[in-house]
């Protein structure tokens, strides 16, 4: 009996070895659980809107008016100033650009500038490319020092200035659907935009149709709530597919001008994830053949070039229409714009440069360069 005892122990750790390798394992494949997170306090208000007496109350969520707030309120200027700021971690690396470009294109030039756009996550593909483009400007036209700094900045407005392109709603109801990986902000941005639409004068649905994380239906309740437009949501577990389905079917219905669709989060290189977001496709496809008529892949800035492997997956799944960049306030990654803009040429429709509802911009390619190029102190 006593000699049985270190087997006993042995088998006892490997069993809880292996029931923490299956559990790993199985939170890998299924679309990760991130922690509940709070929602920021919208600093932009939107008129309430009030909900439609013969909605379905259990699958709409209430209408409160008790949060308003006015996106007049912020300004052109406080705009700019917010991108300047958010780009700041960005513009970091650009920074040191005065001190660098004092005279001739020298070899070392060379190096420090491709080191500074390797700095902010152009990558290398991208950075070789703008290298060659400046080189090629800078013999033609024999610049030096500050000649060479705006052959760099326009050289950059080139390459992103064909991905500035607003979303056009057309007749009907029209569906944008969020995707991308876990935490990249889909469901943030889907309130922004929410509220966004609301106060250009447009009737906005939200469908719930991160049904995997728990807390995702209640987050876009929350949204849903201040920016007063109504949620189609069922229960966690339930078909994203069908939640949305139901959703364009209760929009349509009610001639709304926005369905805005929020989907769980999946790793790109998950396949089976990513056919059950090509099953969302296929079945709103059945109800209206242009659906979804914008597929809003949401970026996390900080993810750098990773970022391009996921657009890439996910164009391929769901034929991404067009980028939302997020989290552009808390990296030093914002070069990775033009890595995309080079490799996809997709629109960039926004930006995120904070957590606050006007802190999600309409994408400029002037205002995204000139704010790199600012004075760091400015
Ligand atoms: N600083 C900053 N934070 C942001 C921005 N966009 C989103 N966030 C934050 O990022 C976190 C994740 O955002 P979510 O919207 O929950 O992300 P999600 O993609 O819906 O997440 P899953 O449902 O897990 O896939 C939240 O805390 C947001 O407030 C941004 O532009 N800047």
């Amino acid at each position: 009996m006593e000699q049985g005892w270190p087997y006993a122990v042995g088998l006892l750790a490997g069993a809880v070895v292996l029931a923490l390798i299956v559990r790993a394992s199985k939170k890998m494949d299924a679309p990760s659980e991130p922690a509940l997170k709070t929602v920021p306090a919208a600093k932009v208000a939107v008129a309430p809107k009030a909900v439609d007496a013969s909605a379905d109350p259990a699958s709409e969520a209430p209408v409160d008016a008790a949060d308003p707030v006015d996106l007049a309120t912020v300004s052109p200027v406080s705009l700019g100033e917010r991108l300047k700021t958010g780009l700041s971690r960005t513009r970091g690396a650009f920074a040191g650009l005065g001190a660098v470009l004092q005279g001739d294109f020298t070899d070392e030039l060379e190096e420090e500038l491709e080191e500074i756009l390797l700095t902010s996550d152009l990558g290398m593909q991208a950075s070789t490319e703008v290298m060659a483009r400046l080189r090629v400007r800078v013999e033609r036209d024999g610049l030096k020092g500050d000649g060479i700094r705006d052959a760099l900045k326009a050289v950059l407005l080139d390459i992103i200035a064909p991905c500035e392109a607003a979303f056009e709603p057309g007749p009907g109801t029209n569906v944008v659907m969020m995707v991308g990986i876990n935490g990249a902000g889909k469901t943030t941005t889907l309130g922004k935009l929410a509220a966004q639409h609301k106060a250009c004068g447009r009737s906005v649905t939200l469908a719930a149709g991160d049904t995997f994380r728990a807390a995702a239906v209640e987050q876009l309740k929350a949204w849903a709530d201040r920016a007063g437009v109504p949620v189609i949501a069922q229960d966690t577990g339930a078909d994203s597919a069908s939640v949305i389905f139901d959703a364009l079917a209760s929009a349509r219905a009610k001639d709304q001008d926005i369905l805005l669709a929020d989907t769980a989060g999946r790793l790109q290189n998950k396949d089976h994830l990513m056919d059950e977001l090509s099953k969302v496709v296929r079945v709103l496809k059945k109800q209206d053949a242009n659906a979804p008529h914008e597929v809003l892949l949401v970026l996390d800035a900080g993810t750098g070039q990773n970022a391009i492997s996921q657009a890439e997956l996910f164009t391929r799944a769901v034929g991404v229409t067009g980028i939302v960049l997020t989290k552009l306030d808390g990296t030093a990654k914002g070069g990775v714009a033009f890595a995309i803009a080079l490799k996809f040429g997709l629109p960039i429709r926004y930006i995120g440069v904070g957590e606050g509802i006007e802190d999600l911009q309409a994408f400029s390619a002037q205002a995204f360069v000139d704010a790199l190029f600012e004075p760091a102190n400015a």
